[in-house]
């Protein structure tokens, strides 16, 4: 499992590391890590290393003198007050040279590849002027850039667009994942990212963060399990409550991919007909919503998708009935704050959650994870806060989905999730697994589908590859 950790996490696990006389130890096993990895991706290469004033520089010099056994030609232009232990460490194998743009661009030229060492998660903005001169030094290399941790100049916890920041080919993080490695536009700068051990246990460094990845290891175990004998009565129900004039495409959406997931029955109440609904479902029409307190309700329901104005009272209606309940679409309104319970999945996407929490999508953008967390707490119940990646909320923990794709960017993509998810709710699985595994899920069928359509992927293809994406996840695939 990757964790996921702010600065202030870093330097809280620092801090311990360091009163348990450990620090030295992680630098050098980081800087070992980072030097076997870029040996990894480019063995036999020249290696310019460049490090800087903090820890960040610390494991560049400590990679150098790792690179140098594994048998790399390195140059090391190191900052006036780089950490002298490492440093001397180094000189004794091989003499470095002063860091500055002229040397940069001097050495550049002379190598195949870049390691970068200058800023890490101790990096504030603004900027010196001169990081700012090496940073856009190092950007006009037409050779491949290696950042440690992350690029230097994007801030580890705030997603938003660097004024200037390290243009990377690959980074490799160290200990967690950073949000800037998640989530965009500041992931860009990162390039392929990878998560390297500074030889801390995960469960140790689990002590300082309760936010980590989604991981199929878990989603394999958290699935349903049907017996030999099974029959549509036993395979869990689902109830769609949406759609109105125009809009009934969402509801045949929800209960497509409710059956694609495994539902035995899947019923769907409207006040309008329900055009192109699957023939396997079965129509409770209403002549008004105020029908929907009789139903006989079964199972998990799933409301609000198309349903417009009336969607809120709906919602607060079948929550009362403590039933699994997947929120989704025009239910999505600030009048349900706190009435999510235990068995509530609420799935605003960024413009639903900004309605939701009183602000802007921007606002919400530039902390996804700050804002599912402000979401439980005000709503309750498990949050899914959708997007490329999707972050889920329980009131104990926070995670990241990293399935998925932008082909899956079109209309009633949600809309397929909210039927997946409400079918692993129906099928027993607790709030929690069934947002997990659901999100897992959605985003791996629609990465099976990516393939095949590229942009052009429709909401009903990611539905029909539901049981395909499953059936290689148990397969290991
Ligand atoms: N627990 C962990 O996760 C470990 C972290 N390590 C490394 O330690 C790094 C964090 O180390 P530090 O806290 O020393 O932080 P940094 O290495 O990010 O650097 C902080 C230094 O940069 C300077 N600086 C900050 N903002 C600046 C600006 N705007 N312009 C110019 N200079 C600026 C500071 O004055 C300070 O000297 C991580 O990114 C990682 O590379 C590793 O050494 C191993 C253990
Ligand atoms: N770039 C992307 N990467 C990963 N997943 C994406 C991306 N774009 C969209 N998705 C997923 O598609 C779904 C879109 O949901 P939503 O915006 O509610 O669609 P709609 O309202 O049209 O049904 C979400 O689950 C989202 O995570
Ligand atoms: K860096």
């Amino acid at each position: 499992m990757a964790l996921i950790l702010t600065s202030q996490q870093v330097k809280a696990l620092d801090q311990t590391l360091s009163e348990k006389g450990l620090l030295e130890v992680t630098v050098e096993n980081a800087g070992r890590s980072v030097a076997e990895a870029l040996h990894r991706h480019f063995p036999d290469s020249r290696v310019l290393v460049v490090a800087g004033k903090g820890f960040n520089g610390a494991d560049a010099v400590v990679a150098a003198r790792h690179l140098l056994a594994l048998g790399h030609e390195i140059t090391v232009l190191a900052h006036q007050e780089a950490h002298q232990d490492s440093l001397k460490k180094l000189q004794v194998f091989t003499k470095t040279f002063p860091l500055t743009v002229d040397q940069v661009r001097h050495h550049m030229a002379k190598n195949d590849v870049v390691l970068e060492g200058l800023l890490g998660t101790g990096f504030q903005p603004p900027l010196s002027a001169e990081y700012a001169a090496l940073i856009e030094a190092l950007n006009m290399s037409l050779k491949p850039v290696v950042s440690i941790d992350l690029p230097s100049g994007v801030r580890a916890d705030v997603p938003e667009r660097p004024e200037l920041a390290v243009r990377a080919t690959r980074t490799f993080a160290l200990a967690g994942l950073k949000p800037c490695h998640l989530f965009e536009p500041a992931s860009e700068w990162a390039g392929e990212t990878e998560l390297l051990s500074i030889g801390v246990p995960g469960q140790y460094t689990h002590q300082f963060t309760s936010t980590h990845t989604v991981e199929p290891s878990d989603v394999q175990q958290w699935l349903p399990r049907r017996n030999q004998n099974a029959h549509k009565g036993s395979a869990g129900e689902v109830w769609v409550l949406g759609g109105r004039s125009g809009m009934t495409g969402c509801v045949a959406l929800s209960t497509l991919a409710a059956l694609r997931t495994g539902s035995g029955l899947v019923r769907h109440s409207s006040v309008v007909p329900v055009e192109h609904a699957p023939a396997e479902t079965i129509s409770h029409a209403l002549q008004d919503w105020s029908e929907v307190k009789d139903l006989p309700f079964k199972g998990a329901v799933a409301v609000g998708m198309g349903l417009g104005d009336q969607a809120e009272d709906i919602a607060a209606m079948v929550l009362e009935k403590h039933l699994p309940t997947v929120v989704d679409a025009d239910a999505l309104q600030t009048s349900l704050r706190g009435k999510g319970h235990e068995r509530t999945i609420f799935t605003p996407h960024p413009g639903e959650a900004a309605r939701m929490l009183e602000t802007d999508v921007a606002e919400v953008l530039s902390d996804p994870l700050g804002a599912v967390r402000t979401l439980q707490k005000q709503y309750g119940g498990v949050v899914v806060l959708k997007g490329g990646p999707t972050t889920i909320a329980t009131k104990q923990t926070t995670w990241v989905n990293t399935s998925g794709n932008p082909g899956m960017a079109s209309a009633g993509m949600g809309d397929v999730l909210a039927g997946i998810i409400a079918s692993l709710l129906g099928q027993g699985l607790s709030a929690k697994h069934a947002a997990l595994s659901g999100v897992y899920l959605h985003g791996r069928a629609g990465d099976l589908c990516f393939e095949r359509h590229h942009y052009g992927l429709q909401a009903s293809d990611v539905a029909h590859a539901v049981g395909p994406a499953w059936h290689a996840l148990l397969h290991g695939e």
